[in-house]
C-alpha cells in the first residue's frame, strides 16, 4: 500500500491582474503549504474510492470526485488501465480555499506514479495536473512556488518554512467560479519582488472583497484573527478559509484558544509552514 499526504495550500498573496477570453484569470500568487491535510492511500485492485474522516460527508465519492478524475486522466496519459483502490482520508474543509480538492488529485497522482515507477518530476505529470485544475500544478510541486497564468506557471521559492500558522473556517463553502466572476475588473497591480514574507507582508488577495460581499461570516473571521498577534492574517484563495502568520506557537496557541472559545462551531488548525 502507498500513502501520500496531501496538504493544505494557502495563498499567501493572491493578485488578479486580468480576465482571460478563456473563462480563467490571469493570476500572480504566492502559494505556501502547511504540515497538515488529508492523506490518499492507493493499493492494487480495481479503481475504487471509499472516504474516511471528519470532513467526508457531503463529499461525493462518485466519479467527478477529483481522485477518480485524477486516476483516470493518468491511466489515460500513460496508456495504463485504469485500477487501484484508493482511500481518502478527509480532514480539509471542502470548497475552502485551501485546495483540499487539488492536493488529493496531486496525491493521488503521486501515488500513481509512484506504484508505476515513474519519476515525479516526469512533464506529463505537470500536464496532467493542469488539466485537472489550476491549482493541481502547485499542489503536485507542494513547496512555496510564485504561480503565474492561471496558477500553473511555477517558480519555487524559499519560504518561511516551520513558522506557526492558523487556519480558521466559518463552516461556510464557497464557490471559486462564483467569487471570481464577482472580481470588480480592476487590476491594482504585480506583486513586489524579494524575500516571501516580505512580499507577501506588501502584497494583497484581491478575492478577498468579493468573497467577503458572498459571504459576510470572512468578516467575522478576519476581525477574529485580527485581536491577537499575527505576522499576517489574510483570507486564502476565493475563501472562505482565513490563515494567520505568527511569530511563536505560543501566540498560535493562544489565538486558537480565543477562536475555539468565541466560536466552537468554526474549524480551526494549529500549524506550520511546510
Ligand atoms: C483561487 C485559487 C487560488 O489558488 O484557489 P482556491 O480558492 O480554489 O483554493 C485557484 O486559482 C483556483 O484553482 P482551482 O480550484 O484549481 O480552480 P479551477 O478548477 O481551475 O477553476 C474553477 C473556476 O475558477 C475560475 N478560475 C480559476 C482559476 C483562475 N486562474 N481563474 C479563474 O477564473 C474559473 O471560473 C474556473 O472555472
Ligand atoms: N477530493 C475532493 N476533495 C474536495 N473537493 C472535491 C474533491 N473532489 C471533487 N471536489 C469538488 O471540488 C470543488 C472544490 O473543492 P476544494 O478543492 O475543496 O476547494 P478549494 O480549492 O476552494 O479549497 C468542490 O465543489 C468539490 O465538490
Amino acid at each position: 500500500m502507498i500513502t501520500e499526504t496531501a496538504p493544505a495550500k494557502i495563498n499567501l498573496a493572491l493578485h488578479v491582474r486580468a480576465r482571460r477570453s478563456d473563462g480563467y484569470h490571469e493570476l500572480e500568487t504566492l502559494f505556501a503549504f502547511v504540515a497538515d491535510g488529508d492523506t490518499v492511500t492507493l493499493a492494487p485492485g480495481p479503481l475504487s474510492l471509499s472516504i474516511t474522516g471528519p470532513f467526508s460527508a457531503g463529499l461525493s465519492g462518485g466519479g467527478d470526485n477529483l481522485v477518480f478524475r485524477a486516476a483516470r486522466a493518468f491511466a489515460a496519459a500513460f496508456d495504463l488501465p485504469e485500477e487501484g483502490a484508493f482511500t481518502l482520508d478527509k480532514h480539509l474543509p471542502v470548497a475552502s480555499g485551501i485546495g483540499g480538492g487539488s492536493a488529493d488529485a496531486a496525491a493521488a497522482l503521486r501515488a500513481l506514479a509512484r506504484a508505476n515507477a515513474i519519476a515525479i518530476d516526469d512533464p506529463k505529470l505537470f500536464d496532467i495536473a493542469a488539466a485537472l485544475g489550476s491549482d493541481v500544478p502547485a499542489c503536485l510541486l507542494g513547496r512555496t512556488a510564485l504561480g503565474q497564468g492561471r496558477g500553473e506557471r511555477l517558480v519555487p521559492l524559499d519560504g518561511p518554512t516551520g513558522m506557526p500558522v492558523l487556519l480558521v473556517n466559518p463552516g461556510v463553502a464557497v464557490s471559486t467560479a462564483a467569487v471570481f466572476k464577482a472580481w470588480d475588473g480592476i487590476d491594482l497591480g504585480a506583486m513586489p519582488e524579494g524575500d516571501v514574507l516580505d512580499v507577501a507582508l506588501a502584497a494583497r488577495n484581491d478575492l478577498e472583497p468579493p468573497a467577503r460581499r458572498l459571504a459576510p461570516e470572512i468578516d467575522g473571521v478576519l476581525a477574529l484573527l485580527a485581536e491577537g498577534t499575527p505576522l499576517l492574517a489574510r483570507m486564502s484563495g476565493s475563501g472562505a478559509t482565513c490563515f494567520a502568520l505568527y511569530a511563536t506557537t505560543a501566540e498560535r496557541s493562544a489565538a486558537a484558544e480565543r477562536i475555539r472559545a468565541a466560536q466552537p462551531g468554526y474549524w480551526c488548525l494549529e500549524t506550520t509552514l511546510a
